[in-house]
């Protein structure tokens, strides 16, 4: 089941309903994500797993987080739930000051459309139309005239030097050309948050630091933040905040990683 489909399952019952618990400590102006007693359970069959216990943060804006962990640490479902496609099962997720998950479903599409750019493992571009109308997709879902669109999108694919592809259906191109379109559409509509699950990892080390320049550009602008989950020790050096997540906790949050990881 996606997760869109999951939510739907929790709002007709089949989880358990978020609550309605204020906000524990207060959300300062320059937050971008702020959660509070976020916790999120999975049931499968007649067994219910908690996959978060509780997590309490806040993602300055400006800043480029990075997210790691072991797999099945939970890392896919909390950022999910902070760029609002998860809802979590208990607890309360502000991005720039809007409480998410009060949002009526189409006012959330909406915010999301607005608000957000996700990279995710699995690039989901239309297979039917070419890598620039792939990236330019979040602008003609928000009514963007569509050559300006294409425009803006082969704008992106160039700074990601891959502008000479932009004709090109998706199976026609590699993996990690596929992963620069996706990363193009997620950055094409100036989203205030990026949300990307490896972003990286299907690319060589020139382009990642390509990628990484261009996501490091976007955070630094003051209104907007950029979390990455990533197991690439290529570019640990590029972020301003690294959390630890373990087993649905966070362990560490510093500029470095700990020094036993
Ligand atoms: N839809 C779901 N139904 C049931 N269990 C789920 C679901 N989604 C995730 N889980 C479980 O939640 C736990 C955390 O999964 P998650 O994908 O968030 O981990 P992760 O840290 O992102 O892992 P990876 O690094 O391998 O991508 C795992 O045990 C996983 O099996």
């Amino acid at each position: 089941m996606d997760r869109i489909a999951q939510r739907a399952q929790d709002r007709a019952g089949g989880g358990v309903p978020v609550s309605n618990v204020a906000l524990a400590a207060p959300v300062d102006a320059a937050t971008a994500i702020a959660t509070r007693g976020v916790v999120r359970d999975f049931t499968a069959g007649q067994q219910t797993i908690r996959v978060l216990h509780g997590i309490d943060l806040d993602i300055r804006a400006g800043e480029l987080t990075y997210l790691v962990g072991e797999s099945g640490s939970g890392k896919t479902t909390l950022i999910s739930i902070m760029c609002g496609i998860l809802w979590p099962t208990e607890g309360e997720v502000r991005l720039f000051g809007t409480d998410i998950y009060k949002l009526s479903d189409n006012e959330l599409v909406d915010f999301r459309l607005r608000n957000v750019g996700f990279i995710f493992q699995q690039y989901n571009l239309i297979p039917a139309i070419d890598a620039a109308s792939n990236a330019a997709v979040p602008l003609i879902a928000q009514g963007v005239d569509r050559g300006e669109a294409r425009a803006r999108a082969i704008e992106l694919l160039a700074a990601l030097n891959i502008a000479d592809q932009a004709d090109k259906l998706p199976s026609q191109l590699s993996g990690g050309q596929q992963q620069r379109v996706a990363i193009a559409r997620a950055l094409v509509h100036q989203p205030r948050l990026i949300v990307c699950d490896e972003p990286t990892a299907a690319l060589d080390a020139r382009s990642g630091r390509r990628v990484m320049d261009l996501l490091r550009e976007v955070a630094l602008a003051d209104d907007r933040s950029v979390i990455i989950v990533t197991h690439d020790n290529r570019i640990f050096d590029l972020a301003d905040r690294i959390l630890v997540l373990e087993d649905g906790r966070i362990t560490h949050d510093g500029r470095d990683l700990p020094k036993d990881h």
